[in-house]
């Protein structure tokens, strides 16, 4: 564990490559295809990690970006309907292959591009670099898979269907103009699982990326522009203000965001015509770890701590409360702290670090504000330095025995704190997982099948995916990520996705011998699709 002294004892500590030298000063938006000078407000971003500066701590200047306002708004909506153009705009209709073609482009650009954002993502939002690596190539995984998805969808939707004397063709069809908006957590990832499928099934879009983690898409804006039809891809920078309007236009068809179901409630009843507005949300969740008396302790120790505190807690799969039988809970808590050594806490860049500064502002206040009301309702941190503060960072502190008074049995703590409920009865963790506002996953630890096979049936029609013996997670991104109640709307996985962002609409004729020669015909001409021979009668 670092001390205080020894994180940042001066700049030069820091390793070479990780160095921001001149700050990095954002003064353009992309919009209808052009890089368009932004003359108006400027934030000052500022790292999460907190460095000395002549024997003063604090966050240090990476840059600005633009904070655009209610015009630029309206310019982005415009240049989205422009692109659109009511579904006759170039993107829309452009045939799959070449739209394949176009995100293959824009791929290539970005990985050249791969030390510049992801250098920015671990000083923006503190994630460990190996980790800031891994969310990288798992975007380029994604989009490579998407692709892959697409051309199966495609062949498999674009098939004549010939059923009660009806002549069908089923096309998938684009929604229109799009808001991506992802969290601060996976900046880049997140925003691209919901950008990638959108522009694959044909929409044009609008990115507005998260508070903290908006630097990083300066790198990608000259590609986005160079790779992408005027109007398709428009980048913008800013906050309510922006958004607003841009909902309150009613040109947006769909909204994907990823972050608080507050914030994407709020979101939703901008729009003019809320029951219009699809929306694809990735939201929040408290996911609960089950570990019974049977189970095998190493494994659920290993994996509670890592389903807690990966990336400091910052993860909407995280395990957020942990029900351990009462017959084991002594042992559980001792393991889990001798667990706790692989948490090492300290700078993103250090070798086999976990824990790091905190990006959000108060977030340290918040939690620090949660164990005390946890502790003065009865529960203790049971970890020695548990909850400590050292600048943005946070210790991870473990508290027990936590119960439904306190505020973190209910909130969703995004950070470093690990509730332990015990119970004797398995009701009581079923119970709290029925009452729950949020239905993403759970986790279960047993090692006795029958105990497993009765919790799995009643969980899944609770939760969306039920983890047994293994933490909570997103992936691998091809299985379906989504949640129930206050956690998602929509499915965020490869495949999934190019659903969400896409309609199935069909073209159907009455199934006479001339009708079949006017649908071959069509087909012919249709550039939407792939048209495998197999398609044409
Ligand atoms: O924050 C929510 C992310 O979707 C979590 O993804 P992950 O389970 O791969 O860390």
């Amino acid at each position: 564990m670092s001390s205080s002294n020894t994180l940042f004892s001066e700049e030069s500590a820091i390793p070479d490559p990780f160095r921001i030298d001149t700050p990095l000063e954002v003064s353009e938006y992309l919009l209808d295809g052009r890089l368009e000078p932004w003359e108006g407000e400027l934030q000052r971003i500022e790292s999460a990690i907190e460095t000395a500066v002549d024997g003063v701590y604090a966050p240090k200047h990476l840059g600005s970006c633009p904070v655009m306002d209610e015009a630029a708004g309206a310019a982005a909506v415009a240049s989205t309907k422009r692109a659109w153009n009511n579904g006759m705009g170039l993107w829309p209709t452009l045939s799959v292959d070449a739209r394949i073609k176009h995100v293959e482009d824009f791929t290539h650009r970005m990985i050249e591009a791969r030390d510049e954002v992801v250098r920015l993502m671990v000083w923006e939002i503190g994630k460990p670099y190996k980790e800031c690596c891994v969310e990288f190539d798992r975007t380029i995984e994604y989009i490579r898979d998407s692709i892959d998805a697409l051309k199966d969808l495609d062949r498999a939707s674009s098939r004549f269907v010939i059923e009660s004397g009806i002549y069908a063709q089923i096309r998938r069809a684009p929604l229109g103009p799009t808001l991506c908006m992802g969290p601060y957590n996976y900046p880049l990832n997140e925003t691209f699982a919901t950008l990638i499928p959108a522009l694959l099934m044909g929409n044009p879009v609008i990115i507005k990326p998260p508070r903290h983690g908006k630097l990083l898409f300066a790198p990608l804006m000259e590609a986005f522009r160079d790779c992408f039809p005027a109007g398709v891809v428009n980048l913008v920078f800013g906050n309510r203000r922006l958004v607003k309007p841009i909902l309150e236009s009613g040109v947006i068809n769909v909204l994907a965001f990823i972050g608080s179901s507050e914030a994407a409630n709020a979101m939703r009843l901008l729009h003019p015509s809320p029951n219009r507005l699809r929306c694809i949300l990735g939201l929040g969740a408290k996911n609960a770890a089950v570990v019974m008396e049977s189970a095998d302790m190493d494994l659920a120790v290993s994996e509670a701590v890592s389903g807690s505190l990966s990336f400091s807690g910052q993860r909407c799969t995280a395990l957020k409360i942990l029900f351990v039988h009462e017959n084991v809970v002594d042992e559980f808590i001792r393991r889990f702290n001798e667990g706790l050594k692989t948490m090492t806490i300290g700078m993103p860049w250090d070798e086999g670090v976990r824990i790091t500064p905190l990006p959000e502002p108060g977030k340290i206040e918040y939690l620090t504000d949660l164990v005390a009301d946890a502790e003065a309702h009865g529960a203790r941190v049971v970890n020695p330095g548990g909850g400590a503060v050292d600048r943005s960072l946070f210790h991870p502190a473990v508290l027990y025995p936590v119960n439904g008074e306190m505020k973190v049995y209910h909130e969703e703590q995004f950070g470093p704190v690990v509730p332990i409920v015990p119970f004797k009865d398995v009701e009581t963790p079923i119970r709290y997982i029925i009452e729950s506002r949020y239905g993403q996953q759970m986790s279960i630890f047993s090692d006795d099948a029958a105990e497993v096979a009765s919790l799995v049936d009643p969980m899944v029609n609770q939760v969306c995916r039920v983890n047994v013996n293994c933490l909570c997670q997103r992936g691998p991104d091809v299985f379906p990520f989504t949640g129930r109640k206050d956690s998602a709307e929509g499915t965020l996985s490869v495949g999934d996705a190019l659903r969400c962002f896409s309609i199935r609409t069909l073209v159907a004729a009455k199934g006479t011998p001339r009708n079949k020669t006017l649908l071959s015909d069509i087909a012919r001409t249709h550039k939407s699709n792939f048209l495998s021979t197999d398609f044409i009668m």
